[in-house]
């Protein structure tokens, strides 16, 4: 069997969370429209009978503004190292400038091999499409491969998936087959209030945003119980979140509801709260603690 770590770096929004879950078919990560969606390391899990492979997204590397960005981008850096490969990922639209280097230089330094992703092909001409290619492949070191993808139409992900796997080493299989994410379940449905969110609210509301999940009870008639906090910066927020008569937190909460249902195959009690937490992505470590942003922080 072969099987292996393989990390995604990437500037925030080129689409490395859709790329996992083109590749393994489902949606296990969640995915906006805007950057910085991906705030923590989460280990995405593909099992077949030949290969099992462990695709370690990371939070897209920037320059941090808050100390939450600070713990993101490292992150996101401690996650290339020690990874059997990585893909760095460029969005075909945005091109190569500087923030795309700065990918670049961590992708060299940590020394890995790497296959470079052109994402997003779909948006422009095939002429962009291969000199974005060219560039990629003289400034990469160690760089197997470009592969150009389109992970919303489904694209050069099967090309992409071979050249991982041809690209493995034979290895022991980590994770049990039926294992998707090595999160627990309170973290994906944290994760998935969260997505909604972002889906609803601008500029600096959503990253504002920490939910915690407090307590998940399964009740004697079959429903599940979820309580969650949604941790906001200012009262300003509160009121967005929450919305004229409760309509915002009416959507964000059906929406999550639905898709929890699903993906539980299970009736769910959402319980949603809004509670204003000054300055948490500062200095509130015990909010930084509860969403895993300080799992890979050593200071
Ligand atoms: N047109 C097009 N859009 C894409 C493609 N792949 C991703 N997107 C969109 O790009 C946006 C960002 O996608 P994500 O997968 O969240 O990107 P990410 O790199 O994980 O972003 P962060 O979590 O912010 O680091 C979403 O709106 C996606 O729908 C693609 O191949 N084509």
């Amino acid at each position: 069997m072969k099987s292996g770590f393989v990390a995604l770096a990437g500037k925030p929004n080129v689409g490395k969370s859709s790329l996992v879950n083109a590749i393994v078919g489902r949606k296990v990560l969640i995915v906006s429209d805007k950057p910085q969606t991906t705030r923590n390391r989460i280990n995405v899990i593909h099992t077949t009978n030949e290969y099992q492979i462990i695709f370690v997204d990371t939070p897209g590397i920037h320059k941090p503004l808050y100390r939450l960005g600070e713990y993101m981008v490292k992150a996101a850096v401690t996650a290339l190292k020690g990874v059997d490969l990585i893909l760095t990922v460029v969005d075909a639209k945005e091109g190569i400038r500087k923030p795309e280097k700065f990918v670049f230089d961590y992708v060299n330094q940590s020394g890995t091999p790497t296959i470079g992703v052109v994402n997003k092909v779909d948006l422009v001409d095939k002429k962009i499409v291969e000199s974005l290619v060219d560039k990629m492949r003289s400034e990469l070191k160690n760089c197997i491969e470009i592969v150009e993808t389109s992970a919303i139409k489904g694209e050069g992900i099967k090309e992409l998936l071979d050249l991982i796997v041809e690209n493995i080493p034979e290895g022991p299989q980590f994770y049990p087959e039926d294992m998707i994410t090595d999160r627990p379940f309170s973290f994906m449905a944290s994760e998935i209030i969260r997505e909604k969110i972002f889906q609803y609210t601008y500029e600096e509301v959503p990253h504002s945003v920490a939910v915690i999940v407090e307590e998940i009870k399964e009740r004697e008639n079959g429903v599940l119980y979820i309580r969650a906090i949604i941790y906001v910066d200012r009262d300003s927020q509160k009121g967005i979140i929450i919305g004229h008569k409760g309509s915002m937190i009416k959507k964000i909460g059906q929406d999550a509801r639905k898709e929890l249902e699903f993906l539980t195959n299970q009736k769910i009690f959402l319980d949603l709260h809004v509670k204003v937490k000054r300055h948490w992505r500062d200095k509130d470590f015990i909010i930084l603690n509860e969403i895993g942003m300080k799992d890979d922080i050593k200071d």
